[in-house]
């Protein structure tokens, strides 16, 4: 079997491949070994790792696809995530080497100003993840499933996760939580052909029943739960976790018993990789909404929000001052004979107050040409 595909992977198209193997696979009922053991192909990601059709190539970095990330994870290699909400903070993620860009829900909070992340929608969703894909060319893209789009049922959750992949261009969604009710959804996303990313421990979208963005696994039974909902989640295919907000020991436990690659966020040292969101990490928190809500996991790498607040504030003193723009930003000119005509159209029509100022401007002109002259 391994043969025959190494063989048909040097004849084939590798988007025909993915399709043909992730069928073969699914019909052997080997789900899960479908989604975790790489046999030499990309297909858990939404576009072939040679595209055919979608424009020029030559010069992309190689992107990161799920084979990449079990590759790193196999050797031991810890893997970066951040989030990403727009055009260029994608840009930015991805030229930084990244390896896995989430389009999170938390946009609700950090670019939309809600207090949680439950009034974000699908759609707006889709916005975020559309803008996102554009500005990523290398990193493996993650569309977070908001509040409200997978909940109801599987088949909810596939029409959703669905939406994620075709209309906002995603390698794989995000599905929150470990009830087995929200497993069963998974396993239903990931027959549809769909790479889910699992999320345990403080899940924000349960705000209404947790009563705040608490640290999660604080007790036995509670970290046992975590355990038990993690492996729940890697037996219904999922292809990595998130574990938020649990002790440094609990995510320890959890990334020893899974054998899927587990991303912590306020989890400690001892997962397969890390998290973050892009605005704590950045420091750019200084809107007191965004200080109230930076964790206190999150280790500021830069203070972009005082950057942008002083380049802001000093813009602001420059046109007050009538220093903004100087000679040196103001770039279009007239040629001097064009400027003339226009004088003499402007007098003719009557239009006075623009004729002086043309004349004006032209005086100003004419003397800073003979002064640069002499
Ligand atoms: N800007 C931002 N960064 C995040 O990491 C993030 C979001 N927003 N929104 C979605 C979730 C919510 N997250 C959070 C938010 C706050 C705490 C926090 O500070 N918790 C306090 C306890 C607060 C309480 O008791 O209500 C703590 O001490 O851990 C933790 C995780 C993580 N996620
Ligand atoms: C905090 C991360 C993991 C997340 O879910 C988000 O940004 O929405």
């Amino acid at each position: 079997m391994a043969a025959y595909w190494r063989d048909a992977q040097r004849r084939l198209c590798s988007l025909v491949l993915a399709g043909a193997r992730q069928r073969a696979i699914c019909a052997a009922g080997n789900l899960a070994e479908a989604l975790q053991v790489g046999c030499g192909t990309r297909w858990h990601s939404n576009k072939p790792e040679h595209t055919v059709y979608s424009g020029p190539t030559a010069s992309s970095p190689r992107r990161v696809t799920l084979r990449t990330l079990r590759e790193k994870y196999r050797r031991g290699q810890p893997i970066s995530m951040v989030t990403a909400y727009d055009y260029p903070s994608a840009v930015h993620v991805d030229e930084a080497g990244i390896d896995m860009l989430l389009v999170g829900d938390s946009v609700a909070m950090v670019v939309h100003g809600h207090d949680t992340t439950l009034p974000v929608t699908m759609d707006e969703m889709l916005t975020h993840c559309k803008a996102v894909a554009r500005g990523a060319r290398r990193a493996f893209l993650v569309g977070d499933m908001p509040f409200g789009s997978v909940e109801i049922s599987p088949e909810h959750a596939v029409r959703s996760a669905i939406r994620m992949m075709k209309e906002g261009s995603m390698d794989a969604v995000k599905i929150e939580g470990g009830f087995s009710s929200r497993a069963k959804s998974v396993r239903a996303v990931v027959e549809a052909g769909i790479a889910v990313m699992g999320h345990v421990g403080l899940t924000p979208q349960s705000i209404s029943v947790l009563g705040g963005f608490r640290p999660a696994a604080q007790s036995a039974s509670e970290a046992l739960r975590v355990v038990k909902e993690a492996k729940a989640l890697e037996a219904a295919g999922c292809f990595s976790l998130v574990l938020e907000c649990v002790p440094a020991l609990v995510a320890a436990a959890v990334t020893r018993e899974v054998d899927i690659p587990t991303i912590g966020i306020g989890a400690g040292g001892h997962t397969s990789g890390q998290v973050l969101v892009y605005h704590d990490l950045l420091g750019m928190m200084q809107h007191p909404h965004h200080a109230k809500v930076t964790p206190k996991f999150c280790k500021q790498y830069g203070a972009v929000g005082s950057a942008i607040q002083e380049a802001l504030g000093a813009y602001h003193q420059e046109v007050v001052a009538g220093a903004f723009p100087s000679e040196a930003f103001s770039p279009y000119g007239i040629a001097a004979d064009e400027a003339e005509q226009l004088l003499r159209e402007l007098e003719r029509q009557g239009l006075q107050s623009a004729a002086e100022a043309v004349e004006e401007r032209m005086r100003v002109a004419r003397a800073a040409a003979e002064a640069a002259e002499q």
